[in-house]
């Protein structure tokens, strides 16, 4: 979009002075990230493909018992290819030839996991109430077409696919609901996650279209690691992040949908924050562009009608237990961001700050369970 900064991060790097910018990177991002050497090859492929490549790496230190467990995940952000009238099938079959040619890129620089964005395979419409053709985009978690179409990606490279879709549930009277699909790298579908906090804020009317998801907090035990997806506005809980850290995720992925005005402040903070209170690695994934809509919509607020929900900021990142993170992708291109990282800097942070021994659980669980129940009385002492 004209006008949009394409990146804080080339915004610090033209305008810091040289002397201050590694003092700043320190303090703003916990350091100077590793930059990946990543293949000439896969560098001119994103070039002529028109996306952005960018590559860091997290260390451990060395252990005398347990080898280093190094994956490499790669986020895509993505803006939609075609106008948001165009047929439903050929909008899809835009968006799957776009994420192919960029899944082969990721192949090239040897990702292990790769995530997509919130919805991957259709405009992030739900901003306007209509049903059709919306509607239309849903599929099957299980055999949809985006499903196969990722378990040929999955099996072509060896690759763990995470694929957030509108998911239509046939065996449950066709509902609907928003799922990330983890597809294995033996092309097997792992399972589902679907999206357990919906958004009741400004344009996002998810609650139109979907429940809360019932799946509850999932992890996916992967060859190159434990998985989960929190999927975009789960990110504002940190409850949520916890469940899946309790279930033992190293790697929780964050597909999104988010725009600037609502929540680019929070975007660094959110995720990264959950990595560090988790001790886990964090990689929240947001689409970039603006979606336009034929016919109006209004935001109930006594506001103008408008055709779109306004400008996906992009911004991918990927945060470590140590609270260190990676620059971001840019805030207006398409992008790959791939991200090495050696897992056992989860354990090695949790022994430095001890969070899960720390943590008061048993009393939170037990004062929770009280605040949930109808009639409970706060604990406020009054003179
Ligand atoms: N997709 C979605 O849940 N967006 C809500 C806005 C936000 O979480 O920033």
């Amino acid at each position: 979009m004209a006008g949009e900064l394409p990146s804080v991060e080339a915004c610090l790097e033209r305008y810091i002075p040289a002397s201050d910018l590694a003092d700043v990177k320190r303090i703003l991002y916990g350091g100077e990230a590793r930059k990946l050497n990543l293949p000439d090859a896969a560098v001119s492929a994103a070039q002529e493909r028109d996306f952005e490549l960018l590559g860091y790496g997290f260390d451990a230190a060395p252990e005398q018992l347990r080898r280093p467990r190094i994956v490499r995940v790669g986020l895509v952000q993505n803006k939609i290819p075609l106008p948001t009238d165009t047929a439903v099938a050929v909008q899809v079959a835009a968006l799957h030839k776009r994420i192919e040619e960029i899944v082969e890129v990721a192949a090239m620089c040897g990702v292990n996991i790769v995530c997509f964005q919130e919805a991957w395979t259709m405009p992030f419409a739900f901003c306007t109430r209509e049903k059709l053709p919306w509607t239309e985009f849903a599929e099957s978690a299980e055999d949809g077409p985006t499903t196969k179409f990722c378990q040929e990606l999955a099996k072509k490279y060896n690759m763990v696919v995470i694929s957030p879709i509108l998911e239509r549930d046939e065996i449950h009277g066709g509902t609907l609901w928003n799922a990330a699909v983890v597809i294995s790298n033996s092309g097997a579908v792992l399972g589902k996650s679907r999206k357990n906090h919906i958004p009741r804020v400004g344009d996002f009317n998810e609650s139109t279209y979907y429940m809360e998801g019932n799946t509850g907090h999932p992890v996916f035990q992967t060859q190159f690691g434990t998985i989960a997806v929190n999927i975009c506005y789960g990110r504002h809980h940190p409850l949520n992040w916890l469940m899946y850290s309790m279930n033992g995720a190293e790697i929780i992925f964050n597909p999104s949908a988010t725009i600037g005005t609502l929540s680019e402040s929070l975007w660094p903070i959110e995720a990264r924050n959950a990595a560090i209170a988790n001790h886990c690695f964090t990689c929240p994934i947001n689409r970039v562009g603006t979606e336009y809509y034929k016919n109006a919509f209004t935001s109930g607020d006594g506001g103008k009608a408008h055709h779109d929900l306004g400008h996906f900021y992009g911004s991918s990142y990927v945060a470590a237990p140590d609270g260190s993170r990676t620059p971001g992708l840019s805030r207006i291109y398409d992008g790959l961001l791939v991200v090495e990282m050696d897992l056992n800097l989860c354990r090695q942070v949790s022994d430095i700050w001890n969070f899960k021994m720390t943590g008061r659980y048993e009393m939170y669980a037990k004062k929770l369970t009280e605040a949930v129940q109808p009639y409970f009385t706060p604990n406020i002492i009054r003179e």
